[in-house]
């Protein structure tokens, strides 16, 4: 028996960071950059009018009121994107729009809604200081500045800012494509029907989902008989495509659990058992250098595995901290019994009023028992050495991805 900490340390110490790959922007979303992005020029690159209506002089407008308005001559029309040089002098306005590039002479933009939008004159009602409705070259981001850092994932806002210093394509580590195989006689595609003794195959469409949800990319591959010749053929296929492979069943102590003896001995892979529940019998090692997840059948022991061990070893993949899932400390709500030695998952109910967390842990926690895990939120983490937890005490909490 070994530890939970020692399986995943065992695990950490054998997976690679993936080599970095150059992609066009949108292809990159969900990737996490391996290089920084810096601006080449400041943003914005030039001063320009934060609203629609006309640059002026500031001084000239500074006596005007509703009741006594300055009239100014209008020397033109400015869009955004004109790339010709424009000016004003002292007296004149431009009517200018949203974005349109500052006229050199004029200190300040008055919006059109305090005039009476005059084309070849106009009225302008009040007053404002310099600098009003203008912005400023390199307000944004300065000339060189950092806007990603490296190691930072991708998403909409980032994709944004690395498009507005005018950058296509990035270098960044690919999110990690995991090939997802349940194996099992019993197991039916949902949507077949089922003879006696038969269930429908749940591990590889939550794994391959929980995939996507730590940030890799999840193939679901066919369900695989207990048959060793079909069980390696189809690894090694997968081979091919493949980051990582995560594969349930298969592994405990019967007759046919065909992962462990097809597994066992080849490449690196080992199997254990782990002080946890759930999840007990564990299997990992590399093929050919690919991490191999082998996670046990029961559908609340498989994702329990992944969220502790094979997430943080797809976040490694991508060189990130190899972080647990968000943790938080709650008040727990009613008693709890834990068995001794192991690292114990309760499947729970977080929730937060009065400025803090409560949790209760679900009635139902066999390890084949997924329904309480689909209307769970959260899972209580009691360490080795607990055997019991008072209602009230504070434990610690993973939240679920949602
Ligand atoms: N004599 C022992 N028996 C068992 C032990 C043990 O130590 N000694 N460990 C138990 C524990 S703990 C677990 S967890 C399971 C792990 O079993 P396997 O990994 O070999 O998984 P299977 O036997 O193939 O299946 C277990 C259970 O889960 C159902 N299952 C499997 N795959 C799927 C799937 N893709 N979708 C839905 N349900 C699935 C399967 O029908 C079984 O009911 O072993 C215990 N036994
Ligand atoms: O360890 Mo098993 O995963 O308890 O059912």
């Amino acid at each position: 028996m070994r530890t939970v900490d020692e399986h995943l340390a065992d695990i950490l110490g054998s997976v690679a960071v993936l080599p970095p790959l150059d992609l066009a922007l949108l292809e990159a979303q969900g990737a996490v950059l391996a290089e920084p992005v810096s601006a080449p020029v400041p943003l914005p690159p030039f001063d320009n009018s934060a609203m629609d209506g006309y640059a002026v002089v500031a001084a000239d407008i500074a006596a005007a009121t509703e009741t006594d308005p300055v009239a100014l001559p209008v020397v033109g029309d400015i869009a955004a994107g004109d790339t010709g040089v424009s000016a004003i002098r002292p007296g004149l306005t431009a009517r200018i729009m949203t974005g349109a590039p500052l006229p050199a002479g004029a200190d300040a933009v008055i919006p059109v809604e305090w005039t009476d939008g005059g084309n070849a004159t106009v009225l302008i009602s009040r007053a404002a200081p310099p600098g009003h409705y203008i912005r400023r070259a390199g307000e944004d981001v300065s000339a060189g500045q950092v806007v990603v850092a490296a190691g930072t994932r991708l998403a909409a806002p980032q994709l944004g800012m690395i498009a507005a210093v005018g950058r296509s394509r990035v270098t960044v580590r690919p999110r990690p494509r995991v090939v997802v195989v349940a194996t099992g006689d019993e197991l039916r595609e949902p949507g077949d029907p089922l003879a006696p003794g038969q269930i429908w195959e749940s591990n590889a469409y939550m794994l391959t989902a929980a995939v996507v949800e730590a940030g890799g990319v999840g193939y679901r591959q066919a369900t695989v008989e207990d048959e060793p010749g079909r069980v390696l053929e189809m690894l090694e296929d997968q081979l091919a495509r493949a980051d990582a492979i995560v594969t349930t069943g298969g592994v405990s102590m019967g007759t046919r659990d065909v992962v462990k003896e097809v597994l066992s001995g080849t490449g690196t892979v080992g199997f254990h058992k782990v002080r946890m529940r759930p999840g007990k019998p564990q299997g990992f090692g590399l093929l050919q250098g690919t991490p191999v997840f082998t996670l046990p059948g029961n559908p609340v022991s498989a994702y329990v595995s992944f969220q502790v061990f094979v997430r943080p070893a797809l976040r490694a993949m991508q060189g990130l901290e190899p972080e647990p899932l968000p943790k938080v400390s709650a008040v727990l709500a009613e008693d709890v019994k834990s068995p001794p030695g192991l690292r114990h998952y309760l499947r729970a109910e977080l929730s937060f009023s009065n400025g803090s967390h409560t949790v209760t842990a679900a009635e139902s926690q066999g390890s084949h028992q997924l329904g309480s895990l689909a209307s769970a939120n959260a899972l209580i983490e009691l360490p080795e050495d607990v055997e019991a937890v008072p209602a009230g005490s504070h434990v610690e909490v993973m939240r679920l991805p949602s």
